[in-house]
């Protein structure tokens, strides 16, 4: 391990864009974080401006660097998923502002496809579900809505990726034109199997193929930066979607290993091993990483809303005044006094994906306070949680799974009531690192096994090091009433008037 090295991450997230060094024993010596405009255009819609992501991912990266006490060996790129960018290849320019992976402008699409039959394909090919969560059925949007789009589209002139694929076309000035096959994973183009743009799902949604970028390992050298952007150029040796780099900050490496990510989101990842597991009760498979050509799948729990309610509580209510003092709130009243919050903002994703889900607040009286709400968006991620274990297992247990601790990271998992009741409505341990920028350190982890600072993924597991561990305490009748009143709440919620969708 070579101790002078400094390996920079750059954290693309849903809400704030954040660039932070390493050191090679894990330690962080400098970190730089900017907040960005969300675009809600239409009800359901969520745009982002691909410049202000541009713009933050230098301005912090060239914030952390210069705080650096030794130049970076290699950049590592993690980034929200299947949002989707078009940009002309002669300017590198968008055509259109990045779509958010919560959009839901295709929820119709998406119906349409569905009852011509293509979920079987889909499902089949990509592990994943037609959904409009996902990048196809956005980047089409994009092509048949912005004027001449599709004509230049198939004249070749522009060109898609999801976030890390045009920070590196930036970063690179438009010499690479790449992407990882975890990202290329979240498309709804990609056959994870023969790990390959796929021609059929390409006719399927209408995808030009001289679109795409090339699809390459999750730990590879992609290029360098241009020298005008940090004095010097530096290479960029990782890339990944912030859930897969999150299981390799969490050294998820074994088969069985689950992490589970509190941000915007919450996304819970199964390590699979060599074969990508069969989709059950609406989870999808999925890329856990890719290094040396050599694939590992996940299973994969996606939660639109996590650390977004509790944002939502701040912004749109008004309840509290930052996100940290929940666990004070939560933790002063004996119970959730039967109030319960279906955080369903932008419909439900596993394992219910119902886009037309909208979010519910029950079981208010007039003894019901603030408190309660804040309490009952707190509980809501942890139930949720629940709802991805048990269709990943059947029971809702980690120990159907043969490992008993579920690791957590994220902004939420700082919240220490939030993981006790985690811990309890799991009925297993969950552990938290002392590093909770494990989304951004395992993109560093991912650029320094290209470039030599870690020989092996064993040397990432040795760095990881536990900060906190929450054992399941509550007593069982407890934990299924709570769980029963949770699923009355669901059952609410759902647009299909309490039936699964799939
Ligand atoms: N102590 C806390 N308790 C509960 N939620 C929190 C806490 N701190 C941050 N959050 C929530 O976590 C989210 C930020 O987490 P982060 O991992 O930075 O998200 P992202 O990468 O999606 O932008 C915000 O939505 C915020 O509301
Ligand atoms: O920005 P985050 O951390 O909420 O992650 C977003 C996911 O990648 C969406 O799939």
């Amino acid at each position: 391990m070579t101790r002078q090295s400094r390996l920079l991450a750059i954290d693309q997230g849903t809400t704030s864009t954040r660039s932070l060094v390493f050191d090679a024993e894990g330690r962080l010596i400098a970190s730089a974080q900017r907040e960005f405009p969300q675009y809600y255009p239409q009800a359901g819609w969520v745009d982002h401006d691909p410049e202000d992501i541009w713009r933050d991912a230098i301005e912090t990266a060239r914030e952390a660097i210069a705080k650096s006490d030794a130049p970076i060996t290699a950049i590592g790129l993690a980034n929200q998923r299947e949002t989707v960018v078009v940009w002309d290849r002669a300017t590198g320019a968008p055509i259109h502002r990045a779509i958010v992976w919560q959009d839901r402008r295709t929820a119709s699409e998406c119906e349409r496809l569905r009852d011509e039959g293509a979920e079987a394909l889909v499902r089949a090919r990509t592990g994943l579900l037609l959904d409009p969560y996902f990048s196809a059925t956005k980047l089409a949007w994009i092509l048949d809505n912005v004027s001449n789009a599709r004509q230049q589209a198939e004249r070749g002139q522009l060109a898609f990726g999801t976030i890390d694929s045009f920070l590196l076309w930036r970063l690179t000035l438009g010499q690479v034109h790449a992407t990882d096959a975890t990202n290329a994973s979240r498309t709804l183009l990609f056959d994870i199997h023969r790990q390959c743009w796929d021609d059929e799902l390409l006719a399927l949604f209408r995808i030009p193929h001289g679109l795409l970028p090339s699809v390459q390992d999750s730990s590879h050298f992609y290029g360098a930066t241009i020298a005008e952007l940090f004095g010097a150029p530096i290479p960029i040796a990782g890339v990944a979607g912030d859930q897969h780099a999150a299981m390799v900050g969490q050294a998820c490496f074994k088969p069985g290993m689950v992490k589970s990510t509190y941000g915007t989101g919450c996304f819970a990842l199964r390590n699979t091993g060599a074969e990508p597991a069969s989709p059950r009760g609406g989870t999808l498979t999925t890329m856990a990483y890719r290094i040396e050509g050599v694939p590992t799948y996940a299973s994969e729990g996606a939660i639109f809303i996590a650390g977004a309610a509790i944002k939502w509580l701040r912004d749109r209510l008004g309840l509290i005044s930052d996100a940290a003092e929940t666990s004070e709130i939560a933790a002063k009243l004996p119970g959730n006094h039967g109030v319960y919050m279906v955080p369903a903002f932008v419909g439900l994703g596993a394992p219910h994906w119902d886009p037309h889900a909208r979010g519910l607040l029950c079981g208010l009286t007039l003894d019901s306070s603030a408190a309660h709400i804040v309490r009952a968006a707190l509980e809501s991620v942890a139930y949720q949680t629940f709802d991805l274990m048990e269709a990943m297992t059947g029971d809702g247990s980690l120990q159907a799974q043969g490992k008993s601790a579920l690791r957590i990271d994220g902004g939420m998992a700082a919240n220490d009531w939030f993981c006790q009741f985690l811990a309890d409505i799991l009925d297993a341990p969950v552990e938290r690192p002392i590093m909770l920028e494990i989304t951004a350190h395992g993109a560093a982890f991912l650029a320094g096994l290209s470039t030599g600072v870690y020989p092996n993924l064993a040397a990432i597991s040795n760095v990881w090091a536990r900060g906190a561990r929450f054992e399941p305490r509550m007593a069982h009748a407890e934990r299924e009433r709570l769980i029963e009143g949770w699923r009355d709440a669901v059952r609410r919620a759902l647009s299909s008037g309490g039936e699964a969708t799939r």
